[in-house]
């Protein structure tokens, strides 16, 4: 029984590929799911080259001018997507000393105007109707022009390609450790079922549903040292919070300085240091909500550097769900035997206080709300004063 999180485990994903040590793997998974809730993955296929070649450009890209940086603002955008400045976002009512470009899959625009002359029609790929607001979440990115930042769209996107590859291959482990058949989630992510799990796309209520591949999301973020004097707010980079943006988070840490720190079950801070050559894994509120608080969306936050430290640069990759789809409905492909895996393996009893509010069952409107409340001028400049009141009230 693991009872005090001691530390977060490192799992080596080479060992998926070797019959002797899999079923290791599988059980340090099963703990890192239903203990810590938080791990790192070594070994993870996604290249070196791939990723210096996307960190490497993060200093210039926020070295920009700042005219060229406020031409991508988050303000242009109805998906949410581009340039916040430093300490714009809040989290527990105090500013994030962090800037940031939130980044996403590149995808065109889904939703009509239920208003517009020829926009309107509420049927459209099967019966998804796209005048639902949620749907104009989805979008395209705002690039820096590639004459400002040579190969910067080229580097994101071989970046975000292999990451998602990543997110697929660590899915298939995760119902591995599940018992589940691999491939039952594949068609969350708009992927044929693996031929392994052809009963598998059926929900335990026997229905199946075909979604679009989601729009994932990406925040390339800089924290800069704080000043000397900064008081005790000056050092929260991001305030302690839960990923509430997707499935799973697939974190680089680009810097190799301290500031990540995730909450252990007996409520001290536990440091994530920068590994070299690991991303760090956590699981999203939707994933805690499909297992009924079986594996926890665990608790963590950033210290922002002090005075003497240098620019922490990270990137956490937020692993998209379809918007039409409900946390009801996740839940209905795990099994019952999953949500009471918690006390099995970590002598922890469920403790599911932390569900969504049935009101943002949907997982497009508990996400509109989530980036509603985030970016409230974002907000009322797209979607108006009453949805702006709506969701934050
Ligand atoms: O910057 C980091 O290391 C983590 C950021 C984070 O937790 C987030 O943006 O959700
Ligand atoms: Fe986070």
């Amino acid at each position: 029984m693991a009872s005090e999180q001691s530390a977060i485990p490192i799992l080596d994903l080479s060992w998926a590929d070797d019959s002797k040590l899999k079923p290791q793997l599988l059980e340090q998974l099963q703990s890192a799911l239903f203990d810590v809730g938080f791990l790192y993955v070594r070994n993870h296929d996604v290249p070196p080259s791939t990723i210096s070649a996307l960190t490497d450009r993060l200093p210039a890209l926020f070295d920009l001018p700042g005219r060229e940086r406020a031409a991508m603002s988050k303000l242009n955008s109805p998906h949410f997507l581009g340039y916040s400045g430093f300490a714009e976002e809040t989290t527990l009512g105090q500013q994030d000393l962090r800037e940031q470009f939130d980044m996403g899959t590149e995808l065109p625009v889904v939703w009509r105007d239920p208003e517009a002359v020829n926009g309107g029609g509420n049927v459209d790929e099967g019966d998804r109707d796209f005048t639902k607001l949620y749907w104009r979440l989805r979008g395209p990115n705002q690039w820096p022009s590639e004459k400002s930042l040579p190969g910067f769209q080229e580097a994101y996107t071989s970046y975000h390609d292999a990451v998602q590859e990543l997110s697929h291959r660590f899915v298939h482990l995760i119902e591995e450790a599940f018992g589940i058949p691999v491939g039952t989630f594949d068609h969350f992510f708009g992927r044929q079922p693996t031929s392994s799990s052809s009963s598998s796309e059926t929900s335990t209520n026997g229905t199946t549903r075909t979604f679009l591949p989601p729009q994932h999301r990406i925040k390339l973020l800089k924290y800069p040292p704080s000043p000397p004097n900064a008081t005790t707010n000056g050092h929260q980079g991001v305030g302690a919070h839960k990923d509430s943006s997707g499935w799973l988070t697939f974190l680089y840490q680009v810097s190799s300085g301290p500031g990540l720190e995730v909450l252990s079950s007996s409520n001290t801070w536990l440091p994530a240091h920068p590994i070299p050559n690991t991303f760090v894994v956590n699981f999203g509120n939707a994933f805690e909500a499909a297992t009924e608080g079986a594996v926890k969306a665990t608790t963590h936050r950033v210290v922002a550097p002090g005075p003497d430290a240098e620019t922490r640069y990270s990137i956490p990759f937020f692993q998209g769900l379809p918007l039409d789809m409900t946390v009801s409905e996740v839940r209905e492909y795990i099994p019952e035997k999953v949500k009471k895996m918690r006390g099995e393996v970590s002598g922890v009893q469920n403790q599911s206080d932390e569900f969504l509010d049935p009101r943002w069952d949907c997982l497009g409107e508990s996400q509109l709300r989530k980036w509603v409340r985030s970016h409230r001028d974002v907000a009322e400049k797209w979607y108006g004063r009453d949805v702006l009141e709506y969701y934050t009230s």
